[in-house]
């Protein structure tokens, strides 16, 4: 990838403000070239078709218990957005992914979207390190946040080409969805939880449209995440 210049602030500057910890939003995560870059390498590659939505888990599914059964590392195309990933320090130095079990990511789904669809709430459970880093590409989205033990949620609008990390209480005590719509409704300073970091185009959309904004198209998110438990199937069987 080109924009190998990018710099950013330490990761407590991009936090969250009003929500539990911890989450982070990071605007311009990609530049515009590097998102229709993968983009075309993501159409290289098969999908897996759900009902509503397709996805590529790289380098492969999970099985039911949670295990990733290769030790393979991530394709290409998908590493330099890893390295940028650990790239990214709070101001003691550590990183995102400093105490996880691989000190770097090595599953990433890849999730595709067209409007008036979405995620069921749900959470991501213990099959994973409690981090989540979520790129996403071409159309905005709104995540929803809800506790597990009732209570009030929270909205996290994503633009295109920004990262959204969401780790401790937030990943654990939370469940996350996406609302099957092709408008998002209800969106205005009180209600989403990182306007502040929006751009002022994306926030003047919002405000002409009287607090509700169409999805632009197909959105494509690549979550980044490591699988506590990796066997590789090729050692169980015996090869070496
Ligand atoms: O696409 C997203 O932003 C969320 C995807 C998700 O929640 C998941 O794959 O577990
Ligand atoms: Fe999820």
């Amino acid at each position: 990838m080109s924009n190998t210049e990018t710099t950013f602030h330490p990761l407590e500057t991009y936090k969250i403000p009003t929500l539990p910890p911890s989450a982070y939003y990071i605007p311009s995560f990609l530049s515009p070239s590097e998102s229709t870059e993968l983009l075309s390498q993501i159409s290289t590659h098969p999908w897996t078709t759900l009902t509503h939505r397709r996805l590529q888990p790289h380098p492969a599914p999970l099985t039911p218990s949670g295990h990733l059964l290769t030790s393979k590392p991530l394709p290409k195309f998908l590493e330099s957005i890893a390295s940028r990933l650990l790239s990214l320090k709070f101001s003691d130095e550590t990183g995102i992914f400093t105490t996880s079990p691989h000190g770097k990511p090595n599953h990433v789904l890849i999730n595709e979207y067209p409007p008036s669809t979405g995620i069921p709430s749900h959470e991501d459970g213990a099959a994973y390190f409690p981090v989540v880093c979520t790129v996403s590409l071409s159309s905005h989205i709104v995540l929803e946040v809800t506790p597990k033990n009732g209570g009030g949620g929270y909205r996290i609008f994503q633009e295109p080409e920004s990262l959204l990390v969401t780790t401790e209480e937030v990943y654990r005590e939370h469940l996350h969805g996406i609302e099957a719509v092709e408008v998002d409704g209800d969106l205005s300073e009180g209600t989403v939880a990182n306007w502040g970091s929006l751009s002022d185009e994306v926030k003047r959309r919002i405000l002409e449209g009287g607090g509700e904004v169409r999805r632009e198209g197909v959105r494509i998110s690549l979550t980044y995440r490591d699988v506590i438990k990796v066997k590789d199937a090729g050692r169980l069987f015996g090869r070496r």
